[in-house]
């Protein structure tokens, strides 16, 4: 899979080599919108990442059962929302892992395929980590990976009360966009234009995706 994340180059910095470090933005990605590729690309920025692997849940056990999009749809928007940028790849590794989604067991997998030099950066919104204290294994996900947070309009954290050192919250360039937005305006006709990348209007159009209240069946 061209896509997915690589363990064996290490990167240069002044000449020097330094370990590789991989950014995971996780999300149901239910459409991906601007807010979710700004937040990869500024953290990416402020972490000298070398990459983000973009990683659409399967079944994401904490939001409404029956009212999430086929995986196969969340995950094809997320390949064509991110093609343009060499440093955004797309892993289906919780789109083809059976059962409820858990970040612990992705960091696990990710840990086991990129080996124990690459330091791993989870990124998620402030209102994700907010609530990360109900997140399965939670003590075991601070030793598998860095936590950073984005505060987005309408969330803001200050203090996360998680272990120091573990957890890092950045600003990054206001975008009042969600996904529950973008479905909303598609199913009342509005335009979502300039809200989400220009290919995801078209998939949406295409597909017909978010009329309705109906869940379409995962075949895109
Ligand atoms: N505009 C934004 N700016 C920064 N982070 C965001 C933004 N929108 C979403 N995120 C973060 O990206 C991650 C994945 O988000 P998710 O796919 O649930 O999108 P969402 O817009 O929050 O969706 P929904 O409205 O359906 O809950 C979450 O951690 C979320 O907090
Ligand atoms: O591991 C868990 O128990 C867990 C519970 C809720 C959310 N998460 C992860 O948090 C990320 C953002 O989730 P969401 O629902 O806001 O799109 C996504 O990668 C989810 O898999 C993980």
């Amino acid at each position: 899979m061209p896509n997915e994340p690589t363990s064996t180059s290490e990167a240069a910095e002044g000449g020097r080599s330094r370990p590789r470090r991989v950014g995971i933005m996780g999300g149901t990605f239910d459409p991906i919108h601007h807010g979710h590729l700004v937040a990869g690309s500024e953290v990416a920025h402020l972490f000298h990442l070398d990459e983000v692997v973009f990683v659409p849940t399967g079944q994401p056990w904490q939001k409404e059962t029956g009212k999430v999009t086929p995986a196969e749809h969340r995950y094809l928007m997320t390949v064509i929302a991110t093609a343009e940028n060499p440093q955004f790849r797309v892993s289906r590794i919780e789109v083809d892992r059976a059962g409820p989604t858990y970040t612990i067991d992705t960091l696990r997998e990710m840990r086991d395929i990129l080996g124990p030099d690459v330091e791993l950066f989870f990124i998620t919104g402030a209102d994700a980590l907010g609530a990360i204290l109900s997140w399965r294994n939670v003590d075991e996900l601070f030793e598998l990976a860095h936590f950073v947070g984005c505060n987005r309009p309408g969330h803001r954290l200050t203090d996360t009360g998680l272990p120091d050192g573990k957890v890092s919250l950045v600003e990054i360039p206001a975008l009042a966009i969600s996904s529950t937005e973008c479905r909303e305006r598609v199913r009342k006709g509005e335009p979502i234009w300039y809200l989400v990348p220009d290919g995801i209007v078209r998939y949406i159009n295409k597909t017909g995706l978010y009329l309705d209240d109906r869940v379409m069946d995962g075949t895109p």
